[in-house]
């Protein structure tokens, strides 16, 4: 088994999607990722696959054929970083009423049945700003991102005293939009990454033909869409 750092996008769909299977294997070479910002999060249904690239492998979640209103959250996973994330409003009502807010630390950091959701976002507007990850190449890197999952580089700052250059990446401004920093550090070609860190993740509307456009960019998939192991994410409210 590789040393899995990946962060799954857990997609969002109608209750009939039980179904769930998400295989993912993940390899991160060459990186190593920070936390940027905590915040709670749901675990959703979502059946994923991934691919390995030099320095991170990303999963790509997506649904049984069925048609549903895909949503998305990040989700970190990991030992030292598996912390919960917020819903977004950007989600709507069905999203937020399927949302469930995981377990993280302790039985307060739950939101109850009875909670609104709405009100708990309305009052804290504090979200998911960034994953920062070192990599040992960043053209190619950034190259990846855009090209095979249709992020945008959003800017890029060098800092020459510091001997590093920065790239943001996401699907939309920073100002309302989670992002992918890379940190290119001059000279580093690779590096060491450890294994408590999970994995990048990314919702797309057609995870097959996503994977199909990964493969013609001559891009690895190392794991083929398949049953997730040890059953469904979702957490049915309690
Ligand atoms: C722009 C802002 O969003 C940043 O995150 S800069 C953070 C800063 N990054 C660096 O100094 C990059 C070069 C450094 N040698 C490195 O590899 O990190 C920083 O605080 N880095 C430390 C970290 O843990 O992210």
């Amino acid at each position: 088994m590789h040393d899995a750092w990946w962060i799954e996008l857990f997609g969002l769909g109608s209750r009939e999607e039980e179904n769930k299977e998400t295989s993912i294997i993940s390899n991160l070479q060459h990186c190593q990722m920070a936390m940027a910002m905590a915040m709670t999060s749901s675990l959703m249904l979502s059946t994923t696959c991934s691919f390995s690239f030099p320095s991170i492998t990303i999963c790509i979640s997506f649904y049984n054929p069925n048609p549903s209103r895909r949503l998305a959250l990040f989700h970190l996973l990991s030992g030292p970083f598996a912390i919960p994330q917020s819903q977004s409003l950007l989600f709507g009502v069905k999203g937020s009423e399927l949302f469930r807010v995981a377990e993280a630390n302790a039985a307060e950091n739950l939101i109850q049945p009875e909670q609104n959701l709405f009100e708990w976002v309305k009052n804290d507007n504090r979200r998911f700003l960034h994953v920062v990850y070192r990599v040992g190449d960043l053209d190619k890197t950034i190259k990846f991102y855009t090209k095979c999952l249709g992020m945008k580089l959003l800017r890029k700052r060098d800092i020459p005293e510091e001997r590093y250059t920065n790239s943001f990446l996401g699907y939309g401004p920073e100002d309302s939009n989670f992002t992918v920093e890379l940190t290119y550090n001059y000279g580093v070609d690779k590096y060491d990454i450890g294994n408590g860190f999970g994995h990048l993740g990314v919702v797309v509307e057609d995870a097959a033909k996503a994977v199909d456009l990964i493969k013609a960019k001559g891009e690895k998939v190392i794991k083929e869409p398949g049953p997730v192991k040890g059953g469904s994410n979702r957490r049915d409210r309690t």
